[in-house]
């Protein structure tokens, strides 16, 4: 496993390029906040989308397959961060509605609300899409551009309707110095469920177009919605039941049967959308309680439902219950036994780290990365670790070589899936540029936003920018999740997970599409260069082991720069993780200055060319012995004394490979 490596190496050209190109814009911003508007030519603009819709339509056609497009680092997604905004956290009705005449330069509209009818398609690229809309009062038009985070129940959602609310709009210029209403948090922008707003719901080409309530009763819902999902249609499925069931509440029918069937419906298609936390209330809400045979089927269905919600979930204990009580309803239901006795299996991993790792490791592949374990956690816990925030504890003694943390991942993104996206970024608040794993904030946004239940642990992880802090709001049916803050945490807590398996498309990943994943309790783990743990990873589940004795109450570290030269180490710890490492090693290298870590490098160097250029087994007599006289070398370049009880790092690999060619 690797940290997540965030060095970009550009040329001088290229880093001007990018810098002046991103930091010019935002100079660009500065000077022209607080302007009002300039309408712009509605004509252009138009033309303009409509031509980029075509270009991206062609470009789709050719990136479809499995795997990710390879992108060259000058195609790389280039944006600005450390500038950020916390979302609107005021509910609709409690805005000022504006309009587009209304909006001045690269200024956030506290306070109001702009109500939009899109006017032409949709433009999706890489890392945004945009479109051109237009007010409700008049024709005037302006471009609206959502970044990163596009998707509502698996559609886009510029896509999925023509009529937005957006929330406290910031009007800005784009990377391209054309001026922009711009979506950074997916809350900010909410899709408009009826045609009340601009008058008319007439284009039909939205799931949730023309739902005027009012004109269907609670069964006509019910069954387009079941005709939706026959047609592989998730989200205008989830809609139709959903309007079924506000009209049910309206009229306040009290539960009946087709309360109960619209909540088990919308279960299955949560469900297939792995929006678990809705899922799981919707499956329990149709519980009927009945004791006609009819009636236990269907609850048998619901606790099924529940159950794999809850599974999903981690909730292995709650899982194993809801499929205790499907059993009891419809004992030779197959999938529901099987899936208690998986339920079973994860609470012992839970509890005791008996892992069956060569099935785990046999069943994986690229299409299957994801393995179906649980973590356990119990030899450790969070505490204060000073001068470096929070940290992970021993809760007793753990053996070298014992599991100190098996952690299933909360995201991973492997770099041939389709979800996978580097950007460059450059950072306004270090005047660095980076890479960063942007396709994995964007897919632990989308987890998040399907699953509120887990915001707060997600949102409580390190990040330089706090946004909104850990806890969960919503509004309007929407969790608020601050993407900025997302980012932070991301850049502050990931981690490479490893070669899954060596295949022909992992060799292929390099920096402009690395894995990266989202481990939430080793985030917790502070980096040491003499650290007590190791960690490896098989698929998404991190296994963390003692690499000597670690006592009760002793501090966990890892390390997440393993490099011997303290320089480069140095600088790629304040690069990446924004810290520097004060453990005795830095301590004592640092003390020996450059010119003798200069050395000592060079004579590293040496002899890990020797290694490298002679197989150990067989290895000539000239060879070994050049070796001895290296090891020799290396060792004069330590102080005995400031090095004592300290490792030799520069001797790891040639001192092994001494041992392994002297052995008899
Ligand atoms: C993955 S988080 C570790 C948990 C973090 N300490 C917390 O409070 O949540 C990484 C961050 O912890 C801090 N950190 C980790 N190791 C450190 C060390 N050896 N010295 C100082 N800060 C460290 C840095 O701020 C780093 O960006």
């Amino acid at each position: 496993m690797t940290s997540v490596n965030t060095t970009v190496f550009l040329t001088p050209e290229e880093d001007a390029h990018v810098r002046n190109t991103l930091k010019g814009r935002l100079q660009k911003c500065q000077k022209l906040a607080g302007q009002p508007r300039e309408p712009g030519d509605p004509i252009a603009r138009l033309q303009q989308v409509t031509g980029a819709s075509l270009m991206a339509d062609m470009n789709f056609a050719a990136e479809l397959g499995l795997e990710a497009p390879k992108r060259q680092r000058d195609a790389m997604v280039a944006f600005a961060v450390g500038h950020p905004y916390p979302p609107c956290i005021a509910s609709i009705e409690d805005l000022q509605p504006m309009e587009l005449s209304e909006l001045r330069m690269d200024t956030h509209h506290r306070g109001r609300v702009l109500t939009v009818r899109r006017k032409a398609p949709v433009v999706q690229l890489q890392a945004s899409s945009w479109t051109v809309v237009h007010a409700r009062s008049s024709e005037e038009t302006e471009r609206l551009e959502i970044l990163l985070h596009k998707l509502t129940h698996g559609q886009d959602i510029l896509e999925s309707g023509s009529m937005f609310k957006i929330k406290e709009p910031y009007f800005t210029l784009n990377e391209q110095d054309e001026p922009t209403l711009r979506i950074d948090h997916p809350s900010d922008l909410v899709l408009c469920s009826n045609g009340e707003e601009l008058g008319d719901s007439k284009d039909g080409d939205s799931a949730t177009a023309s739902t005027d309530l009012a004109r269907k009763t609670a069964k006509e819902w019910k069954e387009e919605g079941n005709a939706a999902l026959k047609q592989q249609d998730l989200p205008l499925a989830h809609a139709n039941y959903t309007q079924g069931l506000q009209l049910l509440t309206k009229n306040d029918t009290g539960k009946e049967e087709l309360t109960y069937d619209l909540f088990r419906n919308r279960a299955h298609v949560n469900l297939i959308l792995n929006r678990f936390d809705e899922a799981k209330t919707d499956a329990l809400a149709s519980l009927t309680g009945l004791e006609d045979q009819k009636a236990k089927d269907l609850d048998s269905k619901a606790y099924f439902r529940a159950g794999y919600a809850a599974y999903n979930l981690g909730e292995f204990q709650e899982a194993k219950g809801f499929f205790e009580d499907q059993q009891r309803l419809m004992p030779d239901h197959k999938d529901a036994a099987a899936y208690l006795r998986r339920a079973e299996l994860r609470l012992k991993e839970q509890a005791t780290a008996v892992y069956n790792f060569k099935k785990i490791k046999a069943g994986l592949s690229p299409g299957r990365p994801r393995v179906d374990a649980a973590s356990f956690a119990r030899n450790v816990k969070i505490g204060e670790s000073t001068g470096r925030g929070r940290g992970l504890f021993a809760t007793h003694d753990i053996g070298s070589g014992e599991i100190v943390l098996c952690e299933k991942a909360f995201c991973v993104v492997w770099g041939h899936e389709k979800e996978a996206l580097t950007a460059m970024t450059y950072d306004g608040r270090d005047d660095k540029i980076r890479v960063i794993p942007a396709g994995l904030c964007r897919a632990i946004v989308q987890k998040l936003l399907d699953n509120p239940s887990q915001v707060e642990k997600v949102m409580d992880l390190y990040g330089d920018y706090r946004g909104l802090g850990k806890q969960l709001i919503v509004r309007d049916s929407s969790p608020v999740i601050d993407t900025f803050q997302v980012h932070d945490i991301v850049s502050r807590n990931a981690f490479g997970p490893g070669p899954m398996h060596s295949s022909r498309r992992e060799a292929e990943e390099d920096e402009s599409n690395a894995s990266a994943g989202l481990w939430v309790m080793a985030a917790y783990i502070n980096h040491s260069c003499i650290p007590n743990a190791e960690k490896e990873c098989v698929g998404d589940l991190m296994i963390l082991r003692a690499t000597r004795r670690i006592r009760a109450g002793e501090e966990i570290t890892h390390s997440y720069d393993a490099s011997s030269d303290y320089d480069a180490r140095s600088a790629a710890l304040m690069n990446t993780w924004g810290f520097t490492c004060d453990c005795a090693l830095c301590v004592a290298e640092k003390a020996d200055g450059p010119g003798l870590r200069k050395k000592r490098l060079q004579l590293e160097s040496e002899a890990n060319a020797l290694v490298e250029r002679n197989a150990p087994v067989g290895a000539k007599m000239l060879a070994v012995a050049k070796g001895r006289r290296l090891i020799r070398s290396i060792n004069e370049t330590y102080n005995d004394e400031r090095y004592k009880g300290l490792p030799r790092t520069a001797l790891d690999r040639i001192q092994k490979w001494l041992a392994e060619a002297t052995a008899r």
